[in-house]
């Protein structure tokens, strides 16, 4: 099934600590944004790519779409303070029916393999979101002291793409601005609502590339699909 997806691609990377936005970091000699940009660029079934960027990267990102022959990004829209800012901004650009996915420009190991069974699942419920169970004990705490320890069977830790289909994720938007509601996923925003939201389960190699140590699992993960 056909869709359109978003990539917010325009945070500072303050908790990488490059110095610059970390998806202009490069793995195995290729920005992290282009790993991530080829996974749709080679899925035929994604119609467009808006990306969302920081001003400042915007001759930086069009010059790299056109050395590595990035042809589905129909729209570059200005990032806003917060992930969930740029992300509405492109979702102003889109105003269309249909599916509409999002996914961090920070996770370039999604398998495309995964793409279709998500899509399935929100073309269904109206939303889908990628996940993986946690496989550590989580507590809550107050200040350092633990408060309560989080059942773990029922505990997922959340991915991108989530998919939805565009008139709910809109009003979920819209309904946060409105509400003055800063959430730190796109589902969380569409629950709000009241909707359901469907889990598929995903890949432990899908992560997102936040902290200096990630990449040393970035580098093990481009090593394991160089020997595959
Ligand atoms: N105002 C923002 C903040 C984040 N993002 C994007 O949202 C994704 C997930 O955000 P995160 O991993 O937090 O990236 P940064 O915000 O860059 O990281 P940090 O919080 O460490 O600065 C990234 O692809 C990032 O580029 C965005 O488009 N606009
Ligand atoms: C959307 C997300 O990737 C799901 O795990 C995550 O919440 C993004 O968090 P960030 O702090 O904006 O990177």
């Amino acid at each position: 099934m056909a869709y359109r997806v978003i990539i917010p691609a325009a945070g500072q990377g303050k908790r990488m600590g490059a110095g610059k936005n970390k998806i202009l970091l490069e793995l195995n000699q290729l920005p992290i944004i282009i790993h991530t940009l080829r996974v749709f660029e080679m899925d035929e079934d994604c119609e467009g790519i808006i990306l969302a960027v920081n001003p400042q990267d915007e001759d930086e990102m069009k010059s790299l779409l056109d050395k590595h022959q990035i042809t589905k990004v129909t729209s570059f829209v200005s990032g806003g303070k917060e992930r969930q800012h740029s992300i509405y901004n492109a979702l102003k650009q889109v105003g269309q029916e249909g599916i509409i996915l999002v996914h961090d420009a920070a996770r370039p190991f999604l398998d495309k393999n995964l793409l279709r069974s998500l899509i399935e699942a929100a073309k269904t419920s109206g939303a889908a979101i990628l996940g993986v169970p946690v496989k550590d004990t989580v507590k809550k705490a107050t200040g350092n002291f633990v408060a309560e320890t989080v059942e773990r069977t029922s505990l997922w830790a959340v991915q991108t793409p989530q998919a939805f289909r565009f008139s709910i994720l809109f009003e979920a938007y819209r309904k946060a601005e409105e509400d003055n509601f800063l959430g730190t996923d796109d589902a969380s925003l569409v629950e709000r609502l009241g909707k359901d939201v469907v889990i598929v389960e995903g890949s432990y190699d899908n992560i997102k590339l936040t902290t200096p140590e990630d990449l040393y699992f970035a580098e093990a993960i481009i090593r394991k699909r160089i020997e595959q």
